[in-house]
């Protein structure tokens, strides 16, 4: 499994076999693994330190050899930032070339034996072509993965409520497909969370230190300190940044280092994961600004029905006011439908104001506008014409019918126990509409109605 490591240098047998393991390696985890030792082997024992190099050459430690004790003894080795470190170290290094200049690094404190230098230079060779297959490989495969959940969450995207909902369909899948052990989405203050994360806190900390960080492009960023295994991408939309897309392996998935240095920082996610988190960034910001289009209309379309609604009815009885009723009764002229419509008013309503007060009359106004609707069927309506008179259609009604139904009205009110103790009592007008008519007519008509109903002694119904 570990190259030379139990074999002598100058077998040529063994350098072979280690060149071999090295050339199968199945994940670049094993590689590293198998490269370190080799290459410990080779140059005499000494600590060996692998660097991943970031897209703004910025290095971090991927792996080390041996595992804890070259931490503890060369901290400096494994520590180191930048190529110009290195260099300022009198480090020895090798690059491991990738597809776009250096994928990274390989440090040793010293220069090796001369005798090795070939055989180090092949070492690193043929790791570097494993790395580059292994990342061809794992990008195929992870990318089938990746754009069957891309699919997914876009045809889900109508269904979705929330980012909580959004992270709880496709929270489990994403770990899956990113090996990672948890999930965070940060969005407007809030924290939405899958599986194991770093605490709330130390979270936001660390991303309040990388939003204040004015340089930072859409590039993933290998999170340090508490937030160690983690990689926060942001989620921008046309210029202006939703959130953060966090992701976070435990330490003990993400390398042995991290359990015995969590303060030299890490980089346990391959370039080729990292861009993969960055499509999957993409898709969460069309999907938060998708949520936020589909919040907006919501609130559109509720405000606007409150205003139809508020437009359309009379505060203090809830049913329809003067303007909508003149509206709907104007309409129901100029298409003449077989119609009844009545006015009514409560008979002696100033008494009742002024021997009980306004708030009681009030009070009466909203029961009696109450009573007449549970009275009515459901294609009849009531409007409240002004003061205490109200107006009800009724919808596809002969007269005869219509004046039973007023005088059924007239009856439930008056037999109705009101808060006072006198008998309130309504006064009808019942008409139905002519063909061709114009609404004044209709509505004097009526009017005139109710009067003779208040003339021939209140609490009847007069058709006219
Ligand atoms: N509490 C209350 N009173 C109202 C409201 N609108 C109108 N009124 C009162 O309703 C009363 C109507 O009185 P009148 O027009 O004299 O009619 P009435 O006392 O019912 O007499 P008749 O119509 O002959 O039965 C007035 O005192 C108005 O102030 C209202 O919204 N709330």
């Amino acid at each position: 499994m570990s190259g030379l490591s139990s074999t002598p240098v100058n077998s040529f047998d063994c350098l072979c076999h280690a060149l071999g393991l090295i050339s199968r390696s199945e994940t670049p985890a094993v590689l590293f693994e198998r490269l370190s030792s080799t290459l410990h082997t080779l140059v005499g024992r000494q600590p060996i330190a692998l660097y991943r190099r970031s897209p703004s050459g910025e290095l971090r430690l991927t792996y080390c050899h041996p595992v804890d004790s070259a931490i503890t003894a060369c901290r400096q080795l494994m520590g180191v930032r930048s190529l110009d470190e290195l260099r300022a170290f009198e480090y020895q290094y090798y690059a491991l070339p990738g597809e776009h200049g250096a994928w990274g690094y390989i440090g040793h404190p010293s220069a090796p034996p001369k005798e090795a230098l070939h055989w180090i230079s092949i070492v690193v060779d043929i790791a570097a072509q494993r790395l580059r297959l292994l990342k061809a490989d794992h990008m195929a495969r992870r990318q089938i993965d990746l754009k069957a959940r891309r699919r997914q969450l876009s045809r889900d995207i109508k269904r979705l409520t929330s980012l909580a909902d959004c992270l709880q369909h496709h929270g489990q899948g994403w770990c899956d497909i990113f090996q990672a052990d948890g999930i965070a989405l940060a969005h407007k203050d809030e924290l939405y969370c899958v599986g194991k994360t770093p605490d709330r806190r130390c979270i936001f900390q660390h991303l309040g230190h990388l939003d204040a960080q004015a340089d930072l492009d859409d590039s993933p960023i290998e999170l340090e300190g508490e937030c160690q295994g983690g990689i926060a991408t942001p989620l921008s939309m046309a210029g202006s940044q939703l959130g953060w897309l966090l992701m976070f392996r435990a330490p003990s998935t993400v390398s042995f280092a991290a359990r015995a240095a969590p303060d030299i920082p890490l980089s346990v996610w391959l370039p080729v994961e990292a861009s993969m988190v960055l499509e999957l960034a993409d898709d969460l910001a069309v999907a938060i600004t998708a949520l936020e289009v589909v919040h907006v209309n919501r609130q559109l379309r509720k405000t606007n029905q409150r205003l139809e609604s508020l437009a359309h009815t009379d505060p203090l009885t809830r049913c329809w006011n003067r303007y909508y009723t003149e509206h709907v009764i104007e309409a129901l002229c100029a298409s003449s439908p077989p119609c009844a419509v009545s006015m009514f008013d409560i008979d002696d309503f100033k008494g009742i104001n002024d021997t009980y007060g306004h708030a009681v009359g009030d009070d009466i106004l909203r029961e009696v506008a109450n009573l007449a609707t549970q009275l009515l069927r459901s294609n009849d309506y009531l409007g409240r014409w002004g003061g205490e008179e109200f107006i009800v259609i009724l919808a596809d009604t002969a007269q005869d019918e219509g004046a039973f139904i007023a005088q059924r009205l007239c009856r439930y009110i008056e037999q109705h126990p009101f808060s006072i103790p006198e008998t309130v009592t309504i006064s009808a007008g019942l008409t139905t509409v002519q063909p061709g008519e114009p609404s004044h007519s209709l509505l004097e008509r009526v009017d005139k109605g109710m009067y003779l109903a208040k003339a021939a002694g209140k609490n009847q119904v007069m058709i006219c």
